[in-house]
């Protein structure tokens, strides 16, 4: 062939490369989010003729349909510390958040009768809004304090008089700068008003995998590590900051002791 022509296919090739992996990353997205509507889509009859309504029962439903969503994107999902859940009665989780791919590994793991802190903005997503309000998913308004904080006294209540256990994201919004945001206070106020323990839970850094910013998705390893319960008892408001400083720093040596350190998008891992 004439090199005329060589030259331009040589130019092309990389911008093929690059297109079909930004192409592969939209596609992903696109078929997760449409998979798990289609998903909810199914499973609101079978909650509705479960339990007849809203109920922490149907989190069970969830976690039973969305436990393959995997495979298709080829992630492996490795547990340790499984024996600190074995806890009984209420308990308030706490993990990182990065993204939505987070409901992979939390369905590995969620214990009976838990259920979740989420914006209010989660209930107008069609199908998965409906699932989720189904499954006595708590909504709260992050933007009014005062809301949030009643909503959480409830849900404290409500945690103990129906055993109820609770995952919150005490980041308070999805993360992926290769390390913990500031938590936020809700949680420990809640776990401390209704006298629970907390269980942190860490998901090890995406970045190897799954680079927003970049457009990169590719298959890879979660490492989900949970960790030893926090006693609350005997707790007041006055401990609420020590208690996360607490959390947060366990939590933080966790994630830096799983996660690869490879680079990030936003500056390199720190070690
Ligand atoms: C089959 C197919 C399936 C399909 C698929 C299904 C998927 C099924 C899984 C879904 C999974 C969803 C996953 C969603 C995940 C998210 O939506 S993450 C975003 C929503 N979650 C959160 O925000 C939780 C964490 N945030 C908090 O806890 C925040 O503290 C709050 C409550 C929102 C308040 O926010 P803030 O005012 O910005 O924050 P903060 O600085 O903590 O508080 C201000 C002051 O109020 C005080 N305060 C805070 N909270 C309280 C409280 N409760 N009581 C008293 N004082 C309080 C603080 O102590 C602080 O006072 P100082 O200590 O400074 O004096
Ligand atoms: C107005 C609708 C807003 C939510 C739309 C989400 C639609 C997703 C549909 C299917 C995906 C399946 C699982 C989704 C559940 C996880 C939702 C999620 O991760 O919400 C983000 C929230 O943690 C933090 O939000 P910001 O980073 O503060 O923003």
């Amino acid at each position: 062939m004439d090199v005329v022509w060589m030259l331009p296919l040589l130019l092309l090739f990389p911008l093929l490369m690059w297109t079909s992996s930004t192409f592969l990353f939209y596609f992903k997205k696109f078929f997760y989010v449409a998979w798990m509507m289609l998903l909810a889509l199914l499973g609101i009859p079978v909650c509705l003729l479960k339990s007849g309504g809203r109920d922490v029962e149907n989190m069970r439903v969830i976690r039973a349909m969305v436990r393959h969503v995997k495979y298709f994107f080829g992630l492996r999902i490795e547990v340790s510390g499984w024996e600190h859940l074995q806890t009984v009665g209420p308990y308030v989780i706490i993990s990182n958040h990065q993204s939505s791919l987070d409901v992979l590994g939390m369905m590995e793991i969620l214990p009976d009768r838990c259920t979740t802190i989420a914006k209010k903005e989660l209930v107008y997503a069609g199908t998965v809004g409906l699932i989720c309000w189904l499954s006595g998913i708590v909504f709260i308004n992050r933007k009014k304090t005062s809301d949030a904080k009643s909503v959480m006294a409830d849900a404290a209540k409500t945690m103990l008089d129906q055993q109820i256990r609770l995952w919150v994201f005490p980041e308070g919004t999805r993360n992926q700068n290769g390390d913990l945001l500031p938590f936020k206070k809700g949680a420990f106020h809640l776990a401390v008003q209704a006298q629970v323990p907390i269980v942190p839970v860490v998901f090890s850094s995406y970045n190897s995998f799954y680079l927003r910013k970049e457009k990169q998705f590719n298959s890879g390893t979660i490492k989900l590590k949970i960790l030893p319960k926090i006693e609350t008892k005997g707790m007041t408001s006055e401990d609420v900051s020590s208690l996360s400083d607490l959390s947060h720093s366990l939590m933080r040596t966790a994630f830096l002791e799983i996660s690869d350190s490879v680079p990030q998008s936003n500056g390199p891992l720190k070690h």
